[in-house]
């Protein structure tokens, strides 16, 4: 009796495993063509010419160190090429191209539709970029864009002006192509995305000034952000498109101890620099609690459970039984752990000034990329409680919390598009074909700056990246594929392409499903 009941038990429970493993999750096959075919063809080519022109828009060394600290010569530089190389589409458009010049360096390219009944999208990308390091570390100098068989190399290549250069590139193309567009759009560059918000909000500010009716809404606003990752899950050969449809937040915390003076011969037990030294390690030694299933990163896991193999589609299907596996998973590397929880990273320290005397004071500044189940206020508590010293005293430096989650799914039209564009650009490797999932941001852009202007904000680099590459972002070696360079432009211009149509409504597109 006693082993038959065990039985049943055991049964049933390894049918809920399966059913959710083979039944639930079951690859979403639904194939949306946004276009009609006759554009399909149309390829734009990264040729050598294209080459070039981005190999000298990398050059400029458009370096922002730090608010208010940027390499102002070189921006203004850049910002004149890239005025000057699509000064054509000005004059010869010029009916309904316009350039704007916002906040002195940042530039707006104003494209007006024929149908001002339908609302217009934002392109986004930035010029400036992070200082290059330690520039021995490089395999090439950072502002060489040096080119071998497969990559460019230069600070920039990712994070942004591939996307800047190859949003422009669509942008001539496509009024080449086929002059006017339907659907009003805008191509904003901004020039210190990395250290501030003067460009984003100068543009924020000019668009929410302008008559568009439909309240200033925009259908879509498209920035920088999460990529496509190859490799990301062990046994999955398809790339993973992540659309970031969140941001996380951010709060800089500086925490100081003031003491009293002494001589070094003499010192109490502990100097400020000890004690701040312990709150330090508190800090990096205790990990924010993960957030896992809390926010968009659960999405990004349902989308890509059915294309795994078993095992790991049984424990994926069933997070409900293995979630603490999965998070500890997670954990083992920064770039899956930022998905799931707060980050903490101790970015500056300072404290003493002479050998023999003892530190008056110490403080460390403290960076935090807040998760969408996350505030400030709840990391500040977290922080106190596990720094547990009240000689400390915290100072909010800076804090923004995170962003809405916009909404996504086959029902929300700009999702939609941009999902089907990002297969349509993928859509020659049949043999393992692209998956896009929702996901999180984990760093900032400048789209937080238009969140008035749009509830619908995504952030997408159409490049792939392996996992590992992740490091190279900020870090040495920055690179970007041939490849992605040509992919990044057939992805803006079928994005602007697929946005024309006129008869787009939710209801059209849910009668395709
Ligand atoms: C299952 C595997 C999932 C792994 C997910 C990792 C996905 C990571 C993908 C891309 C990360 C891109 C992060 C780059 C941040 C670029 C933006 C940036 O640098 N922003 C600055 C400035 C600012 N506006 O705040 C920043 O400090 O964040
Ligand atoms: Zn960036
Ligand atoms: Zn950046």
């Amino acid at each position: 009796m006693f082993w038959t009941i065990i039985v049943i038990i055991f049964s049933g429970f390894l049918s809920i495993l399966l059913y959710r493993t083979y039944v639930v999750f079951t690859p979403d096959k639904a194939i949306f063509q946004p276009c009609s075919s006759s554009i399909d063809n149309h390829s734009l080519q990264f040729d050598q010419h294209r080459l070039q022109t981005f190999q000298k828009l990398l050059q400029f060394q458009t370096i922002s160190y730090g608010r208010n600290k940027q390499n102002l010569i070189e921006i203004k530089k850049c910002r004149d090429f890239i005025k000057a190389h699509y000064d054509d589409l000005i004059k010869k458009y010029s009916k309904f191209v316009e350039l704007h010049d916002i906040a002195e360096y940042s530039l707006l390219y104003s494209i007006q539709g024929k149908n001002s009944n339908l609302k217009p999208f934002l392109f986004s990308a930035h010029m400036d970029v992070v200082p290059a390091g330690n520039i021995n570390r490089w395999k090439y100098p950072p502002f060489d864009a040096h080119s071998d068989e497969e990559f460019i190399y230069a600070r920039g290549t990712l994070d942004d002006k591939g996307n800047l250069f190859t949003m422009m590139e669509a942008l001539k193309e496509y009024l080449n192509v086929y002059g006017q567009p339907l659907r009003t759009f805008y191509i904003a560059l901004t020039h210190d995305e990395e250290v501030g918000k003067s460009g984003a909000m100068g543009i924020a500010h000019y668009l929410s000034q302008q008559p568009f009716g439909h309240n200033g809404q925009f259908e879509f606003i498209l920035d920088e952000g999460t990529i496509i990752l190859e490799e990301a899950f062990p046994t999955l050969k398809n790339p993973i498109a992540i659309i970031g449809v969140a941001e996380k937040g951010s709060i800089n915390i500086e925490y100081r101890i003031d003491v009293a003076p002494g001589h070094s011969s003499m010192p109490s037990a502990s100097t400020a620099i000890g004690i701040l030294a312990r709150a330090v390690d508190k800090l990096e030694s205790t990990l924010q609690p993960s957030q896992f299933g809390r926010g968009p990163e659960l999405s990004l896991f349902h989308g890509v459970t059915p294309y795994l193999k078993f095992p790991l589609r049984l424990v994926m299907s069933n997070i409900w039984l293995f979630g603490p596996v999965i998070q500890l998973v997670l954990s083992r590397k920064p770039g899956t752990d930022a998905m799931q929880r707060t980050s903490t990273a101790v970015t500056s320290i300072s404290g003493g000034e002479k050998e023999n005397i003892l530190p008056t004071s110490a403080s460390a500044t403290v960076n935090h990329r807040i998760h969408t189940a996350d505030s400030c206020r709840k990391i500040l508590e977290n922080n106190r409680r596990i720094i547990n010293d009240d000689r400390l005293v915290s100072h909010i430096k800076s804090c923004s919390e995170p962003s809405p989650i916009s909404p996504y799914g086959k029902h929300i039209y700009p999702y939609r598009i941009l999902e089907q564009t990002i297969r349509q650009t993928f859509e020659n490797d049949h043999h393992h074909p692209i998956i896009v999932v929702p996901g999180l941001m984990v760093g900032g852009t400048d789209s937080r700056s238009y969140t008035n202007l749009s509830k619908n904000l995504y952030r997408f680099s159409p490049f792939v990246y392996h996992h590992n590459d992740l490091n190279r972002l900020h870090g040495d070696n920055e690179r970007i594929r041939h490849s992605d360079m040509q992919r990044g432009l057939n992805f803006y211009f079928h994005l602007i392409r697929n946005n024309q149509l006129v008869n787009i409504s939710e209801t059209k597109l849910n009668s395709e499903l």
